[in-house]
């Protein structure tokens, strides 16, 4: 699903307008129409007062069209006009018209106005700015918006809380709405799934307003967001006449001593998620517990007892995935880089293996192209530095990924992959993932798929999506508290099964 920005939206607009031979208020009226809809199948006509803050743009004219809906379906409300501008839209000026002629007067607040009171049960609808939101919002109006998020009240808001621009974090954090929900038009936007600016929403919803289906998939853009369709073309089914070798022989490298589990985890996850055969390189001590831990992975072990100290495998693996638990003992490190540099087939490196790269920009331009790295935010910094905020992370991350031509997987609660200029926001996981081995989990996912001849780029893709899925399956089963890596691990199978499962409506009941 593509996430557009403003002016691509504004671009779709023109597009759809001209192409149906619609007026342009028509849209207005599909989204007032739609988050009425919405509203009312839920509150099936409750006697509860529904207070509208519209502003002067189509956000506000949005909200004064839903208001003349509301009205008409008999629903208790209140309409604000906040008045911060004299440039008001036409559409906005149509609706505030149809509004008058119902005999329905807005109260308009300005610069000196008291506050209006919101009762904790009433329903605030949130329409003051929309995508068009290009600097801060004025004094007062974020007094107003403090006032709005101070009332406790149940705050629905159109397309995207208002003081949150599209394309940046916001001026002034107190001055954005918090809104409980988000009925947002056609498509995501970018600012939903970034840890600075997805604090304002506990939820939010698309609704159809009908762009043109040709523009919206035609248009290319920079981030998508990852849903079921996207993934499911990637999947590579098994083929009847097949054995272990047509799905690959993968090699997980890591560990120390009181970090085998990280590789039993990936090494797990790996062949859960199919990989034909997988050997894990650990040290000495790693042996027993592997062996006894996970049977089917085979294993080999380093001359030393407690760490990596040279990396040699008898075989050519299809897929690598290293660092989880490798530590950073200065044996170690010299070992991951040259192994880096007597390797050129991608591999998937993780946790300590992009701490030693952080140390040792020296290693970089070894890592092979096309390699997966899947650092948490802090082990990003110390690949890139420091950011400013969230837009500058992602800069700083694009660059680095094309300058290096790998592709980053940024662990959070919405995982973004970015390769050559692209970014892929995850829809999949949950906060119970947060725990110990999860990123091992991770890891040994995607070498498993790309073991299995999934291009790097798939697996990434196709590994976070799964991995989010069944952690979001395990976390269904066992609450967010109690999931563990190990959790997600056996659920890899049940999300399987859930990427394939034919919506409700399609299965045709037997005769
Ligand atoms: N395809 C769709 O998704 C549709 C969405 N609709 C709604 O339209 C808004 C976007 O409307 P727009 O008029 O472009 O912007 P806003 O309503 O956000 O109005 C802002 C308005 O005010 C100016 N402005 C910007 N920042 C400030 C500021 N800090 N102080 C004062 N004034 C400011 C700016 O220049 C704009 O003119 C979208 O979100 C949807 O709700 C359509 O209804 C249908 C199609
Ligand atoms: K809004």
């Amino acid at each position: 699903m593509k996430i557009f920005t403003a002016e691509q939206i504004y671009k779709a607009d023109k597009f759809t307008i001209a192409k149906q031979q619609i007026p342009s208020d028509a849209l207005m009226e599909r989204a007032a129409t739609q988050l009425f809809e919405w509203m009312h199948s839920r509150l099936q006509g409750a006697e509860v007062t529904i207070q509208l803050f519209c502003g002067i743009g189509n956000n506000g004219g949005d909200g004064i069209a839903l208001a003349r809906l509301l009205k008409e379906a008999g629903y208790n409300i209140k309409v604000h006009v906040v008045n911060y501008s004299e440039k008001r839209s036409k559409d906005f000026l149509l609706n505030l018209e149809r509004l008058k002629d119902r005999k329905i007067w807005p109260e308009f607040l300005n610069d000196d106005c008291v506050m209006p009171e919101i009762a904790p049960n009433d329903i605030v609808v949130d329409a003051i700015f929309g995508i068009g939101l290009n600097r801060a919002p004025s004094e007062w109006v974020g007094k107003l918006i403090l006032h709005i998020n101070a009332s406790q009240a149940f705050v629905l808001a159109v397309d995207i809380p208002s003081g949150l621009p599209g394309n940046r974090i916001p001026w002034n954090t107190d001055h954005v709405i918090r809104a409980s929900y988000v009925l947002s038009f056609q498509v995501p936007k970018l600012v939903f799934f970034l840890p600075e600016t997805g604090v304002y929403q506990n939820q939010w919803e698309l609704l159809d307003i009908g762009l043109d289906a040709e523009f919206m998939h035609t248009e290319e853009t920079e981030y998508e967001f990852l849903v079921k369709p996207d993934v499911l073309p990637i999947y590579r089914p098994r083929l009847k006449f097949s054995h272990k070798g047509t799905y690959g022989h993968a090699l997980i490298v890591g560990g120390s001593y009181g970090k085998i589990g990280a590789v039993q985890m990936a090494g797990n996850a790996c062949l859960t998620v199919g990989s034909g055969l997988v050997t894990a390189y650990v040290p000495e001590c790693g042996y027993h517990s592997l062996q006894t831990a996970l049977p089917e992975a085979m294993v080999l072990t380093d001359e030393e007892d407690e760490y990596i100290s040279k990396i040699e495998v008898p075989f050519h693996p299809d897929a690598i995935g290293i660092g989880m638990g490798l530590g950073t003992h200065e044996k170690s490190v010299k070992a991951f880089g040259e192994f880096l540099k007597n390797n050129d087939a991608p591999m998937v490196i993780d946790a300590d293996g992009l701490n030693i790269l952080a140390k040792h920009p020296e290693f970089v331009k070894h890592v092979p192209k096309q390699s997966v790295l899947t650092p948490h935010p802090k082990e990003l910094e110390r690949l890139v530095g420091e950011w400013k905020d969230d837009f500058d992370k992602l800069e700083k991350a694009k660059a680095f990924s094309k300058e290096n031509q790998c592709i980053l997987v940024i662990k959070g609660a919405h995982s973004l992959i970015l390769s050559d200029g692209k970014g892929y926001v995850n829809s999949t996981g949950n906060p119970g993932m947060a725990t110990a081995g999860s990123g091992d989990v991770l890891t040994g996912m995607i070498t498993g798929l790309m073991a299995q001849g999934y291009l790097p780029l798939q697996a990434a893709v196709f590994g976070v999506y799964l991995h989010g899925l069944a952690g979001d399956i395990g976390a269904s089963k066992m609450s967010y508290d109690a999931l563990k890596a190990t959790g997600i691990i056996e659920n890899i199978g049940n999300a399987y099964m859930e990427l394939f499962k034919r919506p409700e409506a399609e299965v045709v009941p037997e005769s």
